[in-house]
């Protein structure tokens, strides 16, 4: 392969070359390939950049071990660790769209948002790829990277500037402001049917499909407010939004005899299907009744014209090649995430816990709902219960 891109470089008028080594290999020889990219291939006449894909490890432990093997040959800056959720349109937008607009700043906080929740459904199992996923289950699958990136990014405070390590600092702050997450806080389930999938070995595996736990930002913007991550596979439906749900309307006179039918306001921003930025608010029903019924204001990405909405993966290499890391998981970034989750996925692997069964095509465990209402209050709201 040197010698290919040697003489293709050769041929080139130009006077310099790039080279973006991409690892879509597996993570037991990232190293390997690390040494041999730094003994060989390695340009002379311009950057060398070496993207990595997940898995970044299976814990803590591993995790470190894959930095310490890459960062023998690598500068940090010569790294881009890939999530393609970073580089998702909604994603990507949500930086300009809370600090662009001065209306969010003051209410994007404790005092009035109740909840947050971040949601990811795939209509499908496995299908095949069970040999894989029984190896790492959906915690390290989808919430220990895609939808904690994008926690950290709605819940981060304004970046120093808008440079790539100032956005990874403030987003390093959330997780350092993170519990770490237990048992406790998490409820798991398995589909029906998951180990019939031929490529899965242990057919008594515990390996959840289904995970929903709930998280605590000891930031003052966020303290007290629950954060619930939740991912499935062989769901109801395919759908990725996030769910900012504000606290329930100050009993005002002109609307206090309706109160009880108020329903809580909602931002949504919808990463897929159909991208969108949603305000879902109580307005008066249309016509001659007072009563209120939800409105929703809606932003359709697909109802712009001339949107150009390129794949998440075109998004990410463009910004390789312009050296811009800022979409892209640092070391500390990284290692924090681990230390968050490791405990609970060690939990899970060494007490064999059963998650809860769920029916293929349903909306998960049957207690779900149940724990949703209990996980999703407020720590304000749970004292006051007690
Ligand atoms: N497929 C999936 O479901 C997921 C994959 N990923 C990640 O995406 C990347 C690609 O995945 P996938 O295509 O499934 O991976 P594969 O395991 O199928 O391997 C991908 C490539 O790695 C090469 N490779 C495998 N073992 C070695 C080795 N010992 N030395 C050198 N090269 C090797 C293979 O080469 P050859 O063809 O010559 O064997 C192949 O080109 C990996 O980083 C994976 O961890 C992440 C999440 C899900
Ligand atoms: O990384 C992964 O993501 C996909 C889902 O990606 P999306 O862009 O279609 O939302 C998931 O199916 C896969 O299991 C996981 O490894």
């Amino acid at each position: 392969m040197v010698s290919d891109l040697d003489e293709f470089e050769n041929k080139s008028e130009s006077q310099h070359a790039n080279r973006l080594f991409y690892l879509a290999v597996p993570p037991n020889v990232f190293g390997e390939s690390g040494v041999v990219i730094k003994k060989v291939g390695m340009c002379t006449t311009g950057w060398t950049r070496v993207v990595v894909e997940k898995p970044f490890g299976r814990d803590l432990d591993t995790c470190n071990e894959l930095l310490k093997s890459l960062s023998e040959d690598f500068d940090e800056e010569h790294l881009y660790r890939i999530d393609h959720y970073l580089g998702k349109e909604v994603v990507q937008n949500l930086m300009l769209f809370r600090f662009g607009n001065p209306m969010w700043e003051p209410i994007w906080n404790r005092e009035s948002i109740e909840s947050v929740t971040i949601t990811f459904k795939e209509p499908f199992g496995t299908e095949g790829r069970g040999g894989y996923f029984d190896q790492f289950g959906i915690i390290r699958d989808i919430l220990q990277n895609h939808l904690l990136q994008v926690l950290t990014l709605f819940a981060m405070e304004p970046p120093e500037s808008d440079d790539a390590d100032s956005i990874r600092n403030a987003k390093v702050e959330v997780l350092k402001n993170m519990d770490i997450i237990t048992l406790e806080d998490c409820l798991l389930g398995q589909y029906d049917g998951y180990t019939d999938d031929p490529t899965i070995e242990n057919k008594d595996t515990n390996c959840p499909t289904y995970a929903a736990i709930r998280c605590w930002i000891h930031t003052p913007r966020w303290e007290g407010v629950p954060f619930i991550l939740q991912a499935g596979k062989n769901l109801n439906e395919k759908l990725v939004d996030v769910r900012a749900r504000f606290k329930p309307a100050r009993s005002l006179k002109s609307v206090q005899s309706f109160s009880k039918s108020l329903e809580h306001s909602e931002l949504v921003l919808r990463l897929q299907p159909n991208p969108s930025l949603e305000l879902h608010n109580n307005i008066k029903t249309p016509g001659l009744s007072f009563s209120p019924m939800k409105g929703k204001m809606v932003m359709n990405y697909e109802d712009m014209p001339n949107l150009s909405n390129p794949d998440a993966y075109t998004r990410l290499l463009l910004a390789v090649m312009r050296g811009d890391q800022g979409s892209f998981v640092r070391d500390d970034e990284l290692r924090r995430s681990w230390e968050i989750f490791t405990p609970l996925l060690h939990t899970i692997e060494d007490s064999g816990v059963k998650p809860l069964p769920y029916k293929p095509k349903s909306t998960g465990p049957e207690d779900l709902a149940d724990w949703m209402k209990v996980m999703s209050k407020s720590d304000a709201s749970l004292k006051s219960s007690l």
